[in-house]
Parts: C-alpha cells; sequence; structure tokens
C-alpha cells in the first residue's frame, strides 16, 4: 500500500506550515503582474479575505449510533472506524469554489458522521450490508477532488452518513506485461501508480490536473479526462475490467480483450459517482513509456482559425496526443500574467506579426521518435495551411512545467478576493462556435454589475473526430454578502445557455449534486428511469451516494 499525503482541508495541496491560514499579505503570494493585471480587467480592489482558522470551523457532533458503530469496527476494526474531528473535516465535500467557500467560511454541514476504511472487496461488501441493513448512507470517498459536489450530495431521507476512505486499497495487485494489463486497487493515485509501473517501462498515461492527489477509483467513478486523452483516450477508454462491490453483491464487469456478450455492464459503473456501490479493484490498459516526446507552441489570429485547424487535423487523423487551443482572452492573460524577459519578447514578436490578440495553442506528441517525427511534419503543413505561425517548444515546454500550479494559484487569489471557478462541456465542431459564445454571454450578464466584469478565459481540450471540449475559467470580484448565490446564479445561466446551444452537462467533471438538476435534459425522462431502476436493483435502500447523479 502506497502512503499518499493528505489534502488540506480548506485549499489545495498536502497540509503544510505554508497552506496554514495566511495574512492575506497579497504582495508576497500573486505575481505583481498578475495583480495589476486583473485589477484592471475585473474592477477588482485586492483585499485580504483569508479562511477561517480550521479549529474554528463548525462541525456537527456525530449522529452514528453507538450499536452501529460497534457493528462497524467488529467488521472493519477500531482503527479502521474513525469519528474524530480532523477525519471527518477531511473527508468533507469537495475541491469545488463552492466547497471551499463552505470550508474558509467554517462550514463543515457536509461533513460525513463517520470515516471508514475498508481493505478488501469482501470488506467492503459487507460493509455495504450491513449499512444497508441500518440505514445508513454511504459515500466512496477517494481523492476528494470532486467539483462538482460529488461528495456533498444531500440524502433526502437525512440518515447517517459514513465516507468510505478507500486509501487501505491503494496497490498494485498483478502487472501482465505482454497484454498491457495492471490490476489496482481504488485508492491508488496517478503518481504511485506511475512510479510502479515506471520500473517495467510502462505507463498509464493518465494526467487531470488533480493527478497529485484524485484516485483510479474517483476516475472511473466519473468518467475523468487528462490532459493526454486526445492521444491515451479518456479514463473509461482506459477501463478493462473492474469490480463493483454493491449492497446486493458484488459484480465483476469487463472481460479484456473483447466480448460481445450483450450490453456492455462495464459502462454502467463507469460514470456511478458511487451511486451503485464502491469499486473495490480495477484493470487499466497500459502502454509503454514514450521513446520521445516533443511539444510546441502555435498561434492563430483567431479562435475561429484555430478550431477550424484542429478540425482538419482531426480529419486527417493528425491530433496529436496533447491538444490545448487557448482563446485570445486565456492566452493574453497568461502572456500578460507571466513575469519575465521570456514572455515580454514572445508578446512583442506576436504583436509584429499581427497576432498580438491572438490564440495560443499547445500540442504534444509522444511516441516511437520515427512517429513522432512523421506526425509532427504532417501535422505542421495542415496547421500552416490554416494560418497559424510557429512559435518553438519553449512556451510549449512551459505549459507542461506548470501545468499542476493552477489549483496552488486559486487559493491565493481566493484569499484576495476573487471568485475562481472553472466549468467544461463537449461539443461538435459544428456546435462549438455557438456554445463558446453562449456560455460567455452568459457568464457575462450575470457577473457584470457595479462597474465590474468577469475575465473569461477558455479552451479547447481533448479533441476528437467528431468535435471537443470547451474549458472555462472564470475571475470575478467575489461578492462578499452573497458568494455562494453570486456563483449558483452564473453557473444556473451558463448551463442552460450551454445545453440549449448543444453542448453537453459535463465532459469529464461529472454530474455530482451540482449538475443533477440538469441531468433529464441530457438523457431524457426515460433514461433516468433505466438509470433508477439499476439503482434500485443494486441500492435497494437508496443508501448508496444518494445526493448526486440522479434528479430527485
Ligand atoms: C484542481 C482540480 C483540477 C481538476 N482537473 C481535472 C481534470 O483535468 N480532469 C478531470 O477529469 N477531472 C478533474 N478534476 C475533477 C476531479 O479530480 C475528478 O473528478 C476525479 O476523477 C475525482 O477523483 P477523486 O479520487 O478525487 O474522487 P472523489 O472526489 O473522492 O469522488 C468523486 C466521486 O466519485 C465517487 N467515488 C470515488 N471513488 C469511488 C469508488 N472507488 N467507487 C465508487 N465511487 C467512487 C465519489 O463518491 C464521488 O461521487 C479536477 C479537480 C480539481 C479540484
Amino acid at each position: 500500500m502506497a502512503t499518499q499525503p493528505e489534502l488540506t482541508i480548506q485549499g489545495w495541496g498536502p497540509p503544510s506550515p505554508a497552506a496554514a491560514p495566511r495574512d492575506g499579505d497579497l504582495g508576497g503570494t500573486l505575481p505583481r503582474a498578475a495583480r495589476r493585471y486583473l485589477s484592471g480587467e475585473l474592477g477588482w480592489t485586492p483585499r485580504a479575505t483569508p479562511p477561517v482558522a480550521v479549529d474554528e470551523i463548525d462541525l456537527a457532533p456525530s449522529r452514528l449510533a453507538e450499536d452501529v458503530r460497534a457493528r462497524l469496527v467488529e467488521l472493519l476494526g477500531a482503527d479502521n472506524v474513525r469519528t474524530d474531528r480532523e477525519s471527518r473535516l477531511r473527508r468533507a465535500g469537495g475541491k469545488s469554489y463552492l466547497d471551499l467557500l463552505r470550508r474558509r467560511g467554517g462550514n463543515a454541514s457536509d461533513a460525513p458522521d463517520a470515516v471508514v476504511l475498508p481493505g478488501t472487496t469482501e470488506e467492503t461488501a459487507a460493509l455495504l450490508a450491513t449499512c444497508s441493513e441500518q440505514g445508513v448512507v454511504v459515500i466512496p470517498f477517494g481523492g476528494g477532488t470532486s467539483v462538482v459536489g460529488g461528495l456533498a450530495g444531500v440524502d433526502p431521507d437525512d440518515r447517517p452518513s459514513i465516507a468510505v476512505d478507500l486509501s487501505r486499497m491503494s496497490s498494485v495487485q498483478s502487472l501482465d506485461v505482454p497484454s498491457s494489463l495492471v490490476t489496482v486497487g481504488p485508492g491508488m493515485r496517478g503518481p504511485a501508480l506511475e512510479q510502479e509501473l515506471g520500473r517495467a517501462g510502462l505507463t498509464l498515461g493518465h494526467l487531470p490536473q488533480s493527478w497529485e492527489f484524485a484516485t483510479l477509483g474517483g476516475y472511473a467513478a466519473t468518467r475523468s479526462a487528462g490532459q493526454n486523452s486526445t492521444g491515451v483516450g479518456r479514463f473509461d477508454e482506459l477501463v478493462t475490467g473492474l469490480t463493483l462491490a454493491t449492497p446486493s453483491g458484488v459484480l465483476e464487469l469487463g472481460h479484456p480483450p473483447a466480448t460481445a456478450a450483450g450490453p456492455d455492464l462495464l459502462g454502467l459503473a463507469l460514470g456511478s459517482e458511487g451511486t451503485l456501490g464502491i469499486i473495490t479493484e480495477l484493470t487499466l490498459r497500459v502502454r509503454p513509456v514514450p521513446a520521445t516526446s516533443a511539444y510546441e507552441g502555435w498561434s492563430f489570429r483567431s479562435w475561429a482559425t484555430g478550431l477550424a485547424a484542429l478540425q482538419q487535423l482531426s480529419r486527417h487523423d493528425l491530433l496529436p496526443d496533447v491538444v490545448r487551443l487557448s482563446d485570445s482572452d486565456e492566452t493574453r492573460a497568461n502572456l500578460l500574467m507571466a513575469s519575465g524577459a521570456g514572455a515580454r519578447a514572445l508578446r512583442a514578436g506576436l504583436r509584429v506579426r499581427g497576432h498580438g490578440d491572438g490564440c495560443l495553442l499547445v500540442l504534444g506528441w509522444e511516441g516511437l521518435p520515427s512517429m513522432v517525427q512523421a506526425r509532427t511534419k504532417a501535422a505542421a503543413s495542415v496547421l500552416r495551411d490554416g494560418g497559424a505561425i510557429r512559435l518553438g517548444r519553449t512556451v510549449a515546454e512551459s505549459w507542461k512545467k506548470n501545468r499542476f500550479a493552477g489549483p496552488y494559484l486559486r487559493d491565493r487569489l481566493m484569499d484576495g478576493g476573487l471568485l475562481v471557478e472553472t466549468l467544461e462541456t463537449a461539443a461538435t465542431w459544428s456546435a462549438l462556435p455557438t456554445v463558446y459564445d453562449a456560455v460567455r454571454r452568459a457568464l457575462r450578464g450575470s457577473l457584470t454589475r457595479d462597474g465590474r466584469r468577469p475575465l473569461l478565459m477558455s479552451h479547447l481540450s481533448h479533441a476528437y473526430p467528431t468535435g471537443g471540449s470547451l474549458y472555462v475559467t472564470v475571475l470575478a470580484d467575489r461578492d462578499d454578502d452573497l458568494p455562494l448565490q453570486q456563483w449558483l446564479t452564473a453557473k444556473r445561466a451558463a448551463t442552460d445557455a450551454l445545453l440549449a446551444a448543444g453542448g453537453t452537462l459535463t465532459h469529464h467533471h461529472a454530474v455530482g449534486a451540482d449538475h443533477r438538476p440538469w441531468m433529464e435534459r441530457e438523457v431524457g425522462p426515460l433514461g433516468v428511469e433505466v438509470l433508477r431502476a439499476v439503482k434500485e436493483r443494486l441500492d435497494p435502500r437508496g443508501i448508496c451516494n444518494p445526493g448526486v447523479l440522479l434528479p430527485d
């Protein structure tokens, strides 16, 4: 079992003195160039809004009945049934802006009544059967990085709840090198798995921004996508089999390499967000560590020409492994907020070439040198035909180096009185421009007030032959009186707009509690009934994460 650091309670990163409540000294935490740019852009006055001290967070007493606790101790051992304050606070909700606002403001009303840590599939199955019998809600807890309220759903019957922490099931169980298959526990995280696979010259290659803390079971339960997923595939494409423990028994799903035995039941477990049971084991497709990689930056005069060029790449089967096209707002913000002579020279160079308001494209190729060379060359000619100029490696390598830094910066921005959140969708190539315009219009309409306006930075990542995903980062001056309502209103407007324009409810963040009001619009009333019928069979007393995925 790998030892993995816990996430800090009120933000991102491992607990450390640096992550302790700060005094809001923005001068020391946010680069001056960034502060100046954001103040001008947003009409924001930087101000210190530090989180309350962790020991001031309000936590209600545990509601778990003593006899139930004793049954759980009998099943799992005393060390693995915890009701102490720290254990419960660490498993309260996930890491969305709304989660962080609550925790920073001293609210832990979504904390579980207890935390339990099963060590095997058998223990998990027995735990689920006991909880079903006793009417205790069960919320599987992987890395706790959900950004859609996946861990913060409300039980309509207000029963006691336990977080089932999967960190004791975090080792590699077997590695089948000839078949490129690895079988792992659900609580394992990416870095630990990559380290073990690396010894055999293999990699999984799933790299979401939450990679340092999210777990493999969480990826499967939410159908995650990583930064390389255009090349290696979404996480659900990497799962070839899994074990799902449910209150009604254990399901073994998936048969690599392939089967035609009826509909694919594995697909029911992928994206089930803990509503059907707990994933206790996964078999994943791995690949050789790439012999070489090449990352490079390109610039387009406009978002539209960038999208058109990506569409061409996809048509000719030339999509690289990493694709990330930033719109002009994201490109400008990144260039202006980066300090240093290199960034200044790049900005000046782009202005001279008529790309002063252009869109940055980062591409990455990985694999055998001859293949990388051939693919890079063929893609370059398509990009040049589409009006792109090549910027070289530095800008792309810099993106790669900093690609896990965003969540740490978010904490600093929140300290300074900002609303910082992201949202994502996917659309076909033909619908993408409309979806992009609609989301921006809705967010601008909702977040502009009293001379203050939001900064909306978008990029397309995860390109497919048929379309791509759109990811929007939203910054705005926070409404200190009604911060939750400010974002909830904007999010509602943006979701209505993107669905009306043809976008999907989510591309990789999943449904959770936050998106469930729109779930019926995505799958239809009959679709919801089918999902409910499956849940009813596997979880007849509705104890498995009842506040997420399925609408009321
Ligand atoms: C800063 C940041 C960046 C992010 N970047 C990305 C990104 O690039 N790509 C991406 O896809 N997502 C991203 N996310 C979202 C999040 O990391 C993913 O949804 C991830 O898959 C969640 O994994 P986890 O282990 O943290 O799961 P948790 O947050 O613990 O749980 C998520 C949901 O899955 C359920 N669950 C967890 N484990 C199991 C299990 N073993 N069995 C059954 N159900 C389970 C939980 O009950 C919950 O409903 C990001 C989040 C943050 C905070």
